[in-house]
Protein backbone atom coordinates (compact mmCIF):
# COMPACT_ATOMS: atom_id res chain seq x y z
CA UNK A 1 0.00 0.00 0.00
CA UNK A 2 2.05 3.07 -1.43
CA UNK A 3 2.42 5.84 2.01
CA UNK A 4 0.88 9.38 1.45
CA UNK A 5 4.26 11.73 2.32
CA UNK A 6 3.18 13.53 5.31
CA UNK A 7 2.42 17.52 4.52
CA UNK A 8 4.36 20.15 6.75
CA UNK A 9 4.04 23.23 5.05
CA UNK A 10 2.07 25.30 2.05
CA UNK A 11 5.10 27.45 1.99
CA UNK A 12 6.24 26.41 -1.48
CA UNK A 13 2.66 25.71 -2.83
CA UNK A 14 1.16 27.74 -5.56
CA UNK A 15 -1.22 25.18 -6.58
CA UNK A 16 -4.10 26.83 -5.14
CA UNK A 17 -4.98 29.09 -2.11
CA UNK A 18 -6.71 25.84 -0.55
CA UNK A 19 -3.49 23.96 0.19
CA UNK A 20 -2.84 26.37 3.68
CA UNK A 21 -2.72 23.94 6.64
CA UNK A 22 -4.52 24.96 10.25
CA UNK A 23 -1.91 26.59 12.66
CA UNK A 24 -1.02 26.01 16.33
CA UNK A 25 -3.68 28.61 16.61
CA UNK A 26 -6.26 27.04 14.98
CA UNK A 27 -5.86 23.90 16.89
CA UNK A 28 -5.90 25.69 20.40
CA UNK A 29 -9.81 27.53 19.46
CA UNK A 30 -10.99 23.95 18.97
CA UNK A 31 -10.66 23.21 22.91
CA UNK A 32 -13.53 25.94 23.35
CA UNK A 33 -15.98 24.72 20.56
CA UNK A 34 -19.51 23.69 21.47
CA UNK A 35 -20.34 20.33 21.12
CA UNK A 36 -24.21 20.68 19.90
CA UNK A 37 -25.27 18.24 17.16
CA UNK A 38 -26.32 20.95 14.42
CA UNK A 39 -28.54 18.65 12.02
CA UNK A 40 -31.14 19.82 15.28
CA UNK A 41 -29.58 23.38 15.08
CA UNK A 42 -28.39 22.89 18.76
CA UNK A 43 -24.65 23.72 18.31
CA UNK A 44 -23.86 27.00 19.48
CA UNK A 45 -20.16 27.94 17.37
CA UNK A 46 -22.22 26.87 13.83
CA UNK A 47 -25.55 29.42 14.97
CA UNK A 48 -23.04 31.81 15.74
CA UNK A 49 -21.10 31.18 12.45
CA UNK A 50 -24.26 31.24 10.27
CA UNK A 51 -25.83 34.39 12.01
CA UNK A 52 -22.19 36.41 11.78
CA UNK A 53 -21.92 35.59 8.24
CA UNK A 54 -25.42 36.31 7.50
CA UNK A 55 -26.23 39.08 9.17
CA UNK A 56 -23.63 40.93 9.95
CA UNK A 57 -20.75 40.69 6.98
CA UNK A 58 -23.58 40.64 4.29
CA UNK A 59 -26.04 42.75 5.93
CA UNK A 60 -28.59 40.50 6.77
CA UNK A 61 -30.24 41.29 3.51
CA UNK A 62 -30.73 39.72 0.05
CA UNK A 63 -32.12 40.35 -3.15
CA UNK A 64 -36.08 41.86 -2.46
CA UNK A 65 -34.67 41.99 1.07
CA UNK A 66 -35.66 39.08 2.07
CA UNK A 67 -34.09 38.43 5.40
CA UNK A 68 -30.60 36.73 5.08
CA UNK A 69 -29.96 33.16 6.61
CA UNK A 70 -26.74 31.21 6.49
CA UNK A 71 -26.49 27.54 6.40
CA UNK A 72 -23.46 26.43 7.35
CA UNK A 73 -21.83 22.76 4.74
CA UNK A 74 -19.06 21.14 4.20
CA UNK A 75 -17.60 22.71 0.87
CA UNK A 76 -18.69 24.86 -1.60
CA UNK A 77 -19.14 22.23 -4.15
CA UNK A 78 -21.95 21.27 -2.10
CA UNK A 79 -23.39 24.74 -0.99
CA UNK A 80 -23.42 25.92 -4.78
CA UNK A 81 -24.95 22.45 -5.78
CA UNK A 82 -28.03 22.71 -3.13
CA UNK A 83 -28.24 26.45 -4.19
CA UNK A 84 -29.07 25.32 -7.77
CA UNK A 85 -31.18 22.32 -6.52
CA UNK A 86 -33.22 24.64 -4.45
CA UNK A 87 -33.94 27.58 -6.84
CA UNK A 88 -34.53 25.13 -9.57
CA UNK A 89 -37.03 22.98 -7.27
CA UNK A 90 -37.55 20.00 -9.37
CA UNK A 91 -39.58 21.04 -12.38
CA UNK A 92 -37.24 20.59 -15.44
CA UNK A 93 -37.12 21.04 -18.32
CA UNK A 94 -35.18 24.13 -17.41
CA UNK A 95 -31.92 25.43 -17.90
CA UNK A 96 -28.68 26.99 -15.69
CA UNK A 97 -26.76 30.06 -17.87
CA UNK A 98 -22.78 30.30 -15.97
CA UNK A 99 -19.62 31.33 -17.56
CA UNK A 100 -17.84 28.73 -19.66
CA UNK A 101 -15.04 28.54 -17.16
CA UNK A 102 -16.98 28.17 -14.29
CA UNK A 103 -16.56 26.27 -11.11
CA UNK A 104 -20.34 25.06 -11.18
CA UNK A 105 -19.83 24.05 -14.30
CA UNK A 106 -16.27 23.19 -15.27
CA UNK A 107 -15.33 21.47 -11.69
CA UNK A 108 -18.36 20.14 -9.96
CA UNK A 109 -18.68 16.66 -11.62
CA UNK A 110 -21.56 17.61 -13.60
CA UNK A 111 -23.69 18.11 -10.55
CA UNK A 112 -26.01 20.64 -12.29
CA UNK A 113 -26.67 18.12 -14.66
CA UNK A 114 -26.94 14.64 -12.39
CA UNK A 115 -28.44 16.65 -9.28
CA UNK A 116 -30.90 19.40 -10.79
CA UNK A 117 -31.61 17.45 -14.18
CA UNK A 118 -30.88 20.87 -15.72
CA UNK A 119 -29.63 21.62 -18.82
CA UNK A 120 -26.01 24.00 -18.76
CA UNK A 121 -25.72 27.19 -20.63
CA UNK A 122 -21.95 27.52 -20.42
CA UNK A 123 -21.45 31.11 -22.23
CA UNK A 124 -18.11 32.83 -23.16
CA UNK A 125 -17.53 36.12 -22.03
CA UNK A 126 -16.86 38.77 -24.60
CA UNK A 127 -14.66 40.55 -23.00
CA UNK A 128 -12.70 37.71 -21.46
CA UNK A 129 -12.94 38.72 -17.68
CA UNK A 130 -17.09 38.57 -16.70
CA UNK A 131 -20.40 38.09 -18.07
CA UNK A 132 -22.35 40.69 -19.41
CA UNK A 133 -25.94 41.59 -19.52
CA UNK A 134 -25.82 41.55 -22.95
CA UNK A 135 -23.60 38.29 -23.36
CA UNK A 136 -26.26 37.00 -21.27
CA UNK A 137 -29.48 37.99 -23.30
CA UNK A 138 -27.54 36.93 -26.27
CA UNK A 139 -27.27 33.60 -24.59
CA UNK A 140 -30.42 33.00 -22.14
CA UNK A 141 -33.58 31.07 -23.05
CA UNK A 142 -36.84 32.90 -22.59
CA UNK A 143 -39.68 31.30 -20.91
CA UNK A 144 -42.21 31.51 -23.92
CA UNK A 145 -44.15 28.12 -24.11
CA UNK A 146 -42.16 27.22 -26.33
CA UNK A 147 -41.93 22.74 -25.84
CA UNK A 148 -38.96 22.74 -27.67
CA UNK A 149 -36.98 24.93 -25.10
CA UNK A 150 -35.19 24.94 -21.74
CA UNK A 151 -35.80 27.89 -20.23
CA UNK A 152 -33.32 29.84 -18.01
CA UNK A 153 -34.52 29.58 -14.39
CA UNK A 154 -31.24 30.51 -12.91
CA UNK A 155 -28.33 32.30 -13.95
CA UNK A 156 -25.04 31.00 -11.73
CA UNK A 157 -22.14 33.99 -11.28
CA UNK A 158 -18.72 33.81 -10.01
CA UNK A 159 -16.89 36.49 -7.87
CA UNK A 160 -13.78 36.41 -7.99
CA UNK A 161 -13.57 33.72 -11.11
CA UNK A 162 -9.91 33.14 -12.02
CA UNK A 163 -8.58 35.76 -9.53
CA UNK A 164 -10.84 38.58 -11.48
CA UNK A 165 -13.23 40.85 -9.73
CA UNK A 166 -17.07 40.77 -11.49
CA UNK A 167 -17.85 44.55 -11.37
CA UNK A 168 -20.51 45.64 -8.67
CA UNK A 169 -22.31 47.74 -11.71
CA UNK A 170 -22.87 44.88 -13.94
CA UNK A 171 -23.94 42.24 -11.18
CA UNK A 172 -26.28 45.32 -10.50
CA UNK A 173 -27.58 45.14 -14.27
CA UNK A 174 -28.11 41.85 -14.98
CA UNK A 175 -29.85 41.30 -11.63
CA UNK A 176 -32.22 44.13 -12.39
CA UNK A 177 -32.78 42.43 -15.32
CA UNK A 178 -32.86 38.84 -14.03
CA UNK A 179 -35.84 39.51 -12.00
CA UNK A 180 -37.90 41.24 -13.87
CA UNK A 181 -37.52 38.06 -16.26
CA UNK A 182 -38.56 35.81 -13.14
CA UNK A 183 -34.89 33.96 -13.41
CA UNK A 184 -33.22 33.14 -9.94
CA UNK A 185 -29.12 34.79 -9.19
CA UNK A 186 -27.14 33.07 -7.32
CA UNK A 187 -23.32 34.11 -6.90
CA UNK A 188 -20.74 31.51 -6.31
CA UNK A 189 -18.44 33.56 -3.61
CA UNK A 190 -16.11 31.04 -2.77
CA UNK A 191 -13.60 34.15 -2.88
CA UNK A 192 -15.97 36.62 -2.50
CA UNK A 193 -13.44 37.87 0.15
CA UNK A 194 -10.90 38.97 -2.36
CA UNK A 195 -13.00 40.91 -4.22
CA UNK A 196 -14.23 42.68 -1.31
CA UNK A 197 -10.82 43.35 -0.47
CA UNK A 198 -10.14 44.42 -3.81
CA UNK A 199 -12.78 47.04 -4.08
CA UNK A 200 -11.71 50.31 -5.16
CA UNK A 201 -14.68 52.35 -4.75
CA UNK A 202 -16.43 50.75 -1.25
CA UNK A 203 -14.79 48.79 2.04
CA UNK A 204 -14.75 45.54 2.39
CA UNK A 205 -17.58 45.31 4.83
CA UNK A 206 -19.49 47.46 2.77
CA UNK A 207 -19.10 45.43 -0.50
CA UNK A 208 -20.05 41.75 0.98
CA UNK A 209 -23.56 44.15 1.74
CA UNK A 210 -23.77 45.33 -0.95
CA UNK A 211 -23.20 42.61 -3.19
CA UNK A 212 -25.59 40.34 -1.09
CA UNK A 213 -28.49 42.71 -1.62
CA UNK A 214 -28.24 42.09 -5.62
CA UNK A 215 -28.53 38.02 -5.17
CA UNK A 216 -31.22 35.53 -4.39
CA UNK A 217 -28.42 33.50 -2.61
CA UNK A 218 -24.91 33.28 -2.49
CA UNK A 219 -21.65 30.88 -1.43
CA UNK A 220 -18.90 31.75 0.81
CA UNK A 221 -15.82 29.84 1.72
CA UNK A 222 -13.47 29.37 4.60
CA UNK A 223 -11.21 26.76 3.20
CA UNK A 224 -9.95 29.28 0.43
CA UNK A 225 -7.55 32.34 1.07
CA UNK A 226 -9.29 32.55 4.68
CA UNK A 227 -6.91 29.48 5.26
CA UNK A 228 -9.66 27.20 7.38
CA UNK A 229 -9.38 23.29 6.74
CA UNK A 230 -12.75 22.94 5.80
CA UNK A 231 -16.04 25.07 5.57
CA UNK A 232 -18.45 26.98 3.20
CA UNK A 233 -21.92 29.24 4.30
CA UNK A 234 -24.84 29.51 1.89
CA UNK A 235 -26.72 32.46 1.93
CA UNK A 236 -30.33 32.85 1.37
CA UNK A 237 -33.56 33.70 2.13
CA UNK A 238 -35.47 31.89 4.73
CA UNK A 239 -37.79 29.65 2.89
CA UNK A 240 -34.64 29.05 0.92
CA UNK A 241 -32.46 28.09 3.48
CA UNK A 242 -35.23 25.86 4.80
CA UNK A 243 -35.67 24.25 1.64
CA UNK A 244 -31.78 24.03 1.36
CA UNK A 245 -31.25 22.40 4.97
CA UNK A 246 -33.60 19.58 3.87
CA UNK A 247 -31.50 18.83 0.58
CA UNK A 248 -28.33 18.65 2.63
CA UNK A 249 -29.69 16.37 5.25
CA UNK A 250 -30.81 14.31 2.17
CA UNK A 251 -27.82 14.11 0.86
CA UNK A 252 -25.98 13.46 3.86
CA UNK A 253 -24.19 16.92 4.28
CA UNK A 254 -25.77 17.02 8.06
CA UNK A 255 -23.20 17.73 10.33
CA UNK A 256 -23.28 16.41 13.62
CA UNK A 257 -20.98 18.14 16.25
CA UNK A 258 -20.39 20.72 13.95
CA UNK A 259 -19.02 23.50 16.39
CA UNK A 260 -15.50 22.66 16.21
CA UNK A 261 -15.40 23.29 12.60
CA UNK A 262 -17.16 26.60 12.77
CA UNK A 263 -14.93 27.66 15.52
CA UNK A 264 -12.23 27.44 13.09
CA UNK A 265 -14.27 29.32 10.63
CA UNK A 266 -15.24 31.87 12.81
CA UNK A 267 -11.47 31.86 13.94
CA UNK A 268 -10.06 32.27 10.50
CA UNK A 269 -12.44 35.18 9.18
CA UNK A 270 -10.87 37.13 12.65
CA UNK A 271 -7.47 36.54 12.02
CA UNK A 272 -7.71 36.69 7.91
CA UNK A 273 -10.23 39.08 6.74
CA UNK A 274 -9.68 41.81 5.25
CA UNK A 275 -6.13 42.56 6.57
CA UNK A 276 -4.18 39.41 5.72
CA UNK A 277 -6.34 39.04 2.36
CA UNK A 278 -5.66 42.30 1.39
CA UNK A 279 -2.20 41.86 1.71
CA UNK A 280 -1.89 39.09 -0.02
CA UNK A 281 -3.57 40.46 -2.91
CA UNK A 282 -0.78 43.60 -2.86
CA UNK A 283 2.04 40.54 -2.41
CA UNK A 284 0.64 39.09 -5.77
CA UNK A 285 0.21 42.11 -7.68
CA UNK A 286 3.58 43.14 -6.61
CA UNK A 287 4.98 40.07 -7.49
CA UNK A 288 3.99 39.67 -10.79
CA UNK A 289 4.84 43.60 -11.73
CA UNK A 290 8.46 42.57 -10.64
CA UNK A 291 8.69 39.47 -11.90
CA UNK A 292 7.70 40.61 -15.31
CA UNK A 293 9.72 43.43 -15.52
CA UNK A 294 13.32 41.71 -14.45
CA UNK A 295 12.71 38.24 -16.76
CA UNK A 296 12.27 40.68 -19.06
CA UNK A 297 15.14 43.17 -19.10
CA UNK A 298 17.14 40.18 -17.75
CA UNK A 299 16.64 37.46 -20.38
CA UNK A 300 14.44 39.34 -23.01
CA UNK A 301 11.22 36.69 -22.21
CA UNK A 302 8.16 38.18 -22.53
CA UNK A 303 5.58 36.75 -20.05
CA UNK A 304 2.18 36.65 -21.21
CA UNK A 305 -0.73 36.54 -19.14
CA UNK A 306 -4.22 34.46 -19.18
CA UNK A 307 -6.43 37.07 -17.17
CA UNK A 308 -5.14 40.13 -15.74
CA UNK A 309 -3.35 40.08 -12.40
CA UNK A 310 -6.45 41.37 -9.28
CA UNK A 311 -6.46 39.62 -6.38
CA UNK A 312 -4.34 36.46 -5.74
CA UNK A 313 -4.06 34.52 -8.95
CA UNK A 314 -1.02 35.14 -11.59
CA UNK A 315 -2.52 33.25 -14.53
CA UNK A 316 1.07 32.77 -16.96
CA UNK A 317 0.42 31.81 -20.25
CA UNK A 318 2.89 29.21 -20.47
CA UNK A 319 2.13 28.83 -24.23
CA UNK A 320 2.07 31.76 -25.01
CA UNK A 321 5.25 32.85 -23.42
CA UNK A 322 7.01 29.67 -24.92
CA UNK A 323 7.73 27.85 -21.88
CA UNK A 324 6.85 24.10 -22.18
CA UNK A 325 4.62 22.60 -19.07
CA UNK A 326 6.77 20.09 -18.21
CA UNK A 327 9.81 21.74 -18.18
CA UNK A 328 7.97 24.42 -15.95
CA UNK A 329 6.86 21.49 -13.58
CA UNK A 330 10.27 19.91 -13.40
CA UNK A 331 12.41 23.04 -12.53
CA UNK A 332 9.36 24.52 -10.03
CA UNK A 333 10.47 21.28 -8.31
CA UNK A 334 13.97 21.60 -8.35
CA UNK A 335 13.11 24.65 -6.33
CA UNK A 336 11.32 22.59 -4.05
CA UNK A 337 7.94 24.41 -5.16
CA UNK A 338 4.38 22.86 -5.87
CA UNK A 339 2.49 23.86 -9.11
CA UNK A 340 -0.03 22.85 -11.07
CA UNK A 341 0.82 24.59 -14.44
CA UNK A 342 1.06 28.33 -15.15
CA UNK A 343 -1.60 29.04 -12.63
CA UNK A 344 0.11 30.75 -9.32
CA UNK A 345 -2.21 30.71 -6.42
CA UNK A 346 -1.27 32.95 -3.20
CA UNK A 347 -2.05 32.93 0.27
CA UNK A 348 -1.08 33.71 3.52
CA UNK A 349 1.30 31.08 3.91
CA UNK A 350 3.28 31.16 0.31
CA UNK A 351 3.76 35.07 0.41
CA UNK A 352 6.89 34.82 2.69
CA UNK A 353 10.20 35.89 1.27
CA UNK A 354 11.76 32.85 0.84
CA UNK A 355 8.95 31.58 -0.70
CA UNK A 356 8.55 34.02 -2.93
CA UNK A 357 12.52 33.93 -3.88
CA UNK A 358 12.03 30.39 -4.62
CA UNK A 359 9.04 30.91 -7.61
CA UNK A 360 11.28 33.92 -8.72
CA UNK A 361 14.25 31.80 -8.97
CA UNK A 362 12.02 29.23 -10.99
CA UNK A 363 11.16 31.72 -13.72
CA UNK A 364 14.93 32.83 -13.62
CA UNK A 365 16.01 29.41 -13.89
CA UNK A 366 12.90 28.40 -16.72
CA UNK A 367 14.15 31.70 -18.63
CA UNK A 368 17.43 30.90 -18.43
CA UNK A 369 16.79 27.57 -19.50
CA UNK A 370 15.35 28.80 -23.08
CA UNK A 371 17.85 30.90 -23.68
CA UNK A 372 19.93 27.82 -24.66
CA UNK A 373 16.97 25.36 -25.82
CA UNK A 374 13.85 26.14 -28.59
CA UNK A 375 10.84 26.20 -27.10
CA UNK A 376 8.62 22.95 -28.15
CA UNK A 377 5.06 22.73 -27.11
CA UNK A 378 4.74 19.60 -25.11
CA UNK A 379 1.50 17.14 -25.49
CA UNK A 380 0.20 18.33 -21.90
CA UNK A 381 -1.64 21.72 -22.17
CA UNK A 382 -2.52 23.47 -19.08
CA UNK A 383 -5.69 22.35 -16.98
CA UNK A 384 -8.56 24.35 -18.31
CA UNK A 385 -9.51 26.42 -15.57
C1 LIG B 1 -14.73 29.39 -7.50
C2 LIG B 1 -14.84 28.12 -6.71
N1 LIG B 1 -16.06 27.71 -6.32
C3 LIG B 1 -16.24 26.57 -5.63
C4 LIG B 1 -15.16 25.78 -5.28
C5 LIG B 1 -15.39 24.49 -4.54
O1 LIG B 1 -14.98 24.61 -3.22
P1 LIG B 1 -14.76 23.28 -2.37
O2 LIG B 1 -13.39 22.83 -2.73
O3 LIG B 1 -14.90 23.72 -0.97
O4 LIG B 1 -15.83 22.31 -2.81
C6 LIG B 1 -13.85 26.17 -5.66
C7 LIG B 1 -12.67 25.35 -5.35
O5 LIG B 1 -12.18 25.10 -4.37
C8 LIG B 1 -13.70 27.35 -6.40
O6 LIG B 1 -12.48 27.75 -6.82
C1 LIG C 1 -9.73 23.12 -8.67
C2 LIG C 1 -10.77 23.84 -7.87
O1 LIG C 1 -11.76 22.94 -7.40
C3 LIG C 1 -10.26 24.55 -6.67
N1 LIG C 1 -11.37 25.38 -6.29
C4 LIG C 1 -9.07 25.44 -6.96
O2 LIG C 1 -9.28 26.57 -7.36
O3 LIG C 1 -7.96 25.03 -6.79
Amino acid sequence: MSVVPEYTSSSGDFRSDTFTIPTPEIWQTVAQASLGDSIYEEDRDTTLLEQRVSKELLGGRMYGNLEAQGLFCVSTTMSNQLAIRTHLNFAPPYSVLCDDRAHVYVDEGAGIAVLSQALVRPVKASNDRFLTLEDIKENYVPDIGDIHLAPTKLICLENTLHGMCFPYDELKRISDWCHEEGIKLHLDGARLWNAACASSDRSPETYLRDIAALVDSVSVCFSKSLGAPIGSMLVGGPRFRAKARHLQKQQGGGIRQAGFIARIANHCLNSNFPKTITEVSRATRAFWHDLHSTIKRDYGMNLQLAHPVETNFIFVDLAKSGINLDKFLEIGEQNGLRLFDGRLAFHYQNIGSESLCALKKTFDDVASYYQKHDYKPGERSARIY
